[in-house]
């Protein structure tokens, strides 16, 4: 289903990415993993054509994608949720869903079904505005925006990183829930070793903008990381 192969990506001549592959099939949950810096929130930013240039090739369903811009690749089927959530704090619950609807194919500019049934506490606070959500709250609704764009594959950038203990096993259910339930595609950045291991079916480690080792989740030992994850 998404296929990327030999990936190269710069911010203007800082050259980040090396050669970078990856595939998913549909219904999977690939982890992306490795040490701060090395190179996943750009691989998530280059898929989603969001860096200055890239060379090599990104292929959804067959179709090649690497030098169209960012709104094709979203109509295309990628959903974007970015590390720090990128809500916009003075929009409503509402209109920060809706901004995802602007890529949906059907052009449609309702709330989702499946944002009723997945996030209700959103669902009866629609017209506050985003900005007095909590951390958890935020990252439900940039998780929502991206559900708007009627994606495949979902991109995921540390979804739980700076949220209440008692709330990243919500998320981390939700989460789970769209793969195995929707069938979701998930691309998931991630530090936290144990729900890579309880929610993914394959692993990318990257290393100074390389991906340097990839398997089932079972192969994912603890002498891989430690070499590639440790400080
Ligand atoms: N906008 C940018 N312009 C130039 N260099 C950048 C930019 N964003 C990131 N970099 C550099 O690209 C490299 C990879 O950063 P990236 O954020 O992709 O790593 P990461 O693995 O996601 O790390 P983290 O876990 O800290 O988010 C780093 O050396 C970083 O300094």
């Amino acid at each position: 289903m998404l296929q990327i192969t030999d990936i190269d990506s710069y911010y203007g001549a800082s050259h980040i990415l090396h050669g970078v592959g990856l595939e998913a099939g549909k219904g999977e949950l690939v982890g992306i993993l490795g040490r701060n810096g090395t190179g996943k929130t750009t691989l998530l930013r280059t898929i989603m054509g969001m860096t200055t240039r890239a060379t090599g090739s990104l292929k959804l369903n067959g179709q090649e994608l690497i030098g169209e811009p960012t709104n094709k690749r979203a109509f295309a089927g990628f959903g974007y949720v970015p590390q720090g959530r990128q809500i916009i704090p003075d929009f409503t619950i509402r209109e920060n869903i809706l901004m995802g609807r602007f890529a949906a194919k059907d052009g449609r500019k309702d709330i989702p079904e499946i944002v009723y049934e997945i996030f209700p506490y959103l669902i009866e606070n629609l017209d506050r505005p985003g900005g007095v959500l909590s951390g958890g709250q935020q990252q439900q609704l940039a998780i929502a925006r991206a559900l708007a764009t009627e994606p495949s594959v979902l991109l995921l950038d540390e979804p739980t990183e700076g949220i209440q203990p008692n709330i990243v096993e919500q998320i981390e259910k939700t989460i789970i829930r769209l793969n195995k339930e929707l069938g979701l595609t998930i691309l998931l950045v991630e530090q936290n070793i144990r729900f890579v291991r309880a929610a993914a079916t394959r692993f990318v480690m990257m290393e100074n903008g390389r991906s340097v080792a990839t398997g089932a989740t079972a192969d994912l030992t603890e002498a891989l990381i430690s070499k590639h994850m440790t400080i």
